[in-house]
């Protein structure tokens, strides 16, 4: 059974392969496009670029998640973030909400936002279980492992795809026993969180493992830190906007392992990415 807002994104999608999803942070320290949004007329104008490139859903959150970011308080997150899910959910656009906060996203699903989008997979706010089961809203479970300030003392696995899996079932346990139904489940491996480049690169070798615990499965990889390195000397690494083919050469990857959603800042590129995959008959049939 596919949840109505999945089966919507999938109806509309004119094209095989992942469902691509925009993003834009309302955040003055976003690693990767920090400040640029802040101000809601900017984010409205770059997220309807967004759509206008391909982007079937639209990303909105206020809370930076690079390392080392402190966090903005509830207040500051609600101003960031409802007046731009309002606006775009006026306009048509499906929108989910990044937010770890459940105050945030109930907000945010009373003026119009779609989709509840928690890195830390309901783990940061207690309220946030029982908000997906009373919402009913789809849900991205990332796997997460601390707040930003220390999550990368916490990237140490014996197995790491073995460890996600598993730690993404356990969040999934918890949210259906907290009234949450299954087709409103996502889940997500958390690329870049608590993880090292090795434990990246792992986990999107084997993508196929999550896909195979039988939910959607959304990857956000955009413009990350080890995609800047990946391939490039020590002090070399790809500046920030130089991270668009990386990045939908990862996209690519994803097609072909079947995963529903990518995440990302720079949607041409990966959308011309994933056509190249479903020209070469590498993508696997819709969800
Ligand atoms: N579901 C999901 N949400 C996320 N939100 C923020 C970031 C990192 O920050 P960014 O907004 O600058 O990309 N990464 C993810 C991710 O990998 N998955």
């Amino acid at each position: 059974m596919t949840h109505p807002v999945l089966a919507h994104l999938a109806a509309a999608a004119d094209r095989p392969g992942p469902v691509v999803m925009g993003v834009v942070n309302v955040t003055p320290d976003s690693f990767s496009d920090g400040g640029r949004w802040i101000e809601t007329d900017a984010a409205l104008a770059h997220a309807r670029a967004l759509v206008a490139e391909g982007a079937l859903v639209v990303d909105v959150g206020g809370e930076s998640t690079r390392p080392g970011a402190t966090r903005p308080s509830l207040d500051e997150e609600l101003r960031r973030v409802v007046p731009v899910v309002e606006a775009l959910a006026a306009e048509g656009v499906v929108v989910s909400v990044d937010t770890m906060r459940a105050e945030v996203a109930r907000e945010a699903l009373a003026v119009g936002g779609a989709i509840i989008n928690d890195v830390s997979g309901g783990l940061a706010d207690p309220q946030m279980p029982a908000l997906v089961a009373e919402s009913g809203a789809p849900f991205v479970v990332m796997h997460w492992r601390g707040h930003a300030h220390d999550m990368q003392t916490r990237a140490h696995y014996d197995d790491v795809v073995a460890e996600v899996c598993a730690e993404l079932l356990e969040r999934v346990d918890v949210l259906l026993a907290a009234g949450a139904q299954r087709d409103q489940l996502v889940l997500d491996p958390g690329i870049g969180f608590a993880k090292t480049a090795e434990h990246n690169w792992a986990l999107l070798a084997a993508l196929e493992r999550v896909v195979d615990l039988g939910l959607p499965v959304l990857l956000g990889t955009s413009r990350k830190g080890f995609l800047g390195k990946v391939g490039r000397a020590e002090g070399d690494e790809r500046p920030l906007d130089a991270r668009a083919v990386v990045t939908a050469a990862t996209s690519a990857r994803a097609a072909r392992a079947g995963v529903w959603c990518v995440r990302v800042h720079d949607v041409t590129a990966t959308v011309d990415a994933i056509d190249v995959a479903a020209a070469l008959g590498e993508v696997p049939s819709r969800l």
